[in-house]
């Protein structure tokens, strides 16, 4: 059997090759940078005053010489003034061009000004004071955002300072959802007692949409025939299929047989991981992909997290390094399989802990509330003692 480590790695064999489309600005937030994003000019792009007050070169403070005359008022907005005496002083607002002659700004708070006569009761100004240099935080051409950036509320802050009202962004694929099981009933039904409602579909959309990408959701029962009519056109209509059920070794478990009958390539049917053995992976024509994600939901879960999310990132060329945490209690597990077990994350003397969380195992949703991230365990040990550290997912 494969382990996890081999089947991510023939996953990222399969990327999609994404292509790029311009979205307008606040539309590009959590989508994936396609672009370089340079400074189109010097970050600040003068020299910015910092706070309210008067502008004057500070060297004319002398013991004696405290008091300035006001030679005009400076708003944010307005051109770059210069000061025509050097003994006297602009008033000057936050965000204002620095005027020409001064090199430092004193608060109001730290001034009396009376008839015109700005006087400085600050004991000491020194040159710089409340200016924020031109260039400091960022040279014009300087690249700012990289390709493959996840967008975020700051970007889009910088992609607007630059002038940017259209982002170039990798194109979303469009996927479909399958759910599969004649036991499940819509959300909206009241189950029979031997019915569940089906809640893997939802979980796997709403995980799309952290991904900005709005999912089709469709439902196949355990019929052979029917399924094979479905998935065609589905399959047809999209460029992605996530599966959930049908994978593993029941006499209902048609999925596998009907994806290869449809022309899909199977790449592989079966991880040495718990939970989430029976994942089944394929690819059909035009770089389609199709991910077989065992039923139960928490296997449902982690596969997404732990193939389906880093296939996606590779796509968008996006790199991640997995984040570690220590064990906080022995655990003991012999199987020799990646064991993904559902933690909860806190922090102590600056160190990322992860605790289990009480699971009865795949087929408890309930477990992953508590949870907030999962601990990877590798297959070649079967103890791991409370204070080793292990790559996490969060979630
Ligand atoms: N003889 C064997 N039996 C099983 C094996 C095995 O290796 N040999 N593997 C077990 C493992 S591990 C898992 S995981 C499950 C996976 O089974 P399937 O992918 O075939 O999924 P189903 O049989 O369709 O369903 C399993 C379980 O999950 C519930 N389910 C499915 N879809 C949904 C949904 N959308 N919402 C809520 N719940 C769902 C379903 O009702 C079943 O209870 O197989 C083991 N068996
Ligand atoms: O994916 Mo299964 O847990 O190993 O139920
Ligand atoms: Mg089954």
């Amino acid at each position: 059997m494969l382990s996890v480590e081999e089947a991510l790695h023939q996953i990222l064999q399969h990327p999609f090759p994404f292509q790029e489309e311009a979205v307008p600005l606040l539309q590009a937030v959590g989508r994936v940078l396609a672009q370089k994003v340079q400074a189109d000019r010097d970050f600040p792009p003068f020299d910015r005053v910092t706070m309210d007050g008067i502008a004057i070169k500070a060297s004319e403070i002398k013991a004696d010489t405290r008091t300035f005359k006001v030679e005009g008022m400076v708003p944010a907005g307005s051109p770059a003034q210069i000061l025509q005496n050097s003994h006297h002083c602009l008033e000057v607002m936050t965000g204002a061009v620095l005027p020409l002659g001064t090199d430092a700004v004193v608060p109001y708070e730290q001034c009396l000004l009376q008839e015109g006569i700005a006087t400085v009761l600050a004991e000491n100004v020194s040159s710089g004071q409340n200016i924020h240099r031109q260039g400091t935080d960022g040279k014009a051409g300087e690249v700012l955002l990289q390709k493959g950036t996840k967008i975020a509320p700051a970007h889009i802050g910088i992609l607007a300072s630059v002038g940017l009202a259209q982002v170039w962004v990798y194109r979303l694929p469009t996927v479909a959802i399958c759910s599969t099981g004649d036991e499940l009933v819509e959300v909206t039904e009241n189950p029979l007692p031997h019915q569940v409602r089906r809640s893997n579909s939802y979980m796997l959309a709403a995980a799309l949409g952290q991904e900005n990408i709005q999912a089709s959701l469709f439902h196949l029962p355990d019929q052979p025939e029917e399924m094979t009519k479905e998935l065609k056109r589905i399959t047809e209509e999209h460029e992605v299929l996530i599966c959930s059920g049908a994978v593993s070794k029941g006499k209902f478990d048609f999925l596998p047989q009907v994806l290869a009958g449809l022309g899909m390539q199977k790449v592989f049917h079966a991880v040495a991981q718990k939970p989430g053995k029976p994942l089944l992976f394929g690819t059909m024509p035009d770089n389609k992909v199709i991910f077989g994600l065992p039923g139960n939901p928490v296997s449902t879960f982690v596969c997404y997290h732990l193939f389906f999310r880093p296939w996606l990132q590779a796509s968008l060329q996006q790199s991640k390094e997995l984040p570690t945490a220590q064990l906080t209690q022995d655990i003991t597990f012999a199987p020799s399989l990646t064991y993904h077990v559902p933690v909860v994350l806190s922090y102590e003397n600056g160190k990322m802990l992860a605790t289990p969380v009480k699971t009865s195992g795949s087929g408890d949703l309930t477990s992953l509330l508590k949870a907030t991230a999962l601990l990877t365990l590798p297959p070649k040990k079967s103890f791991f003692p409370a204070g080793e550290a292990f790559p996490i997912t969060l979630f």
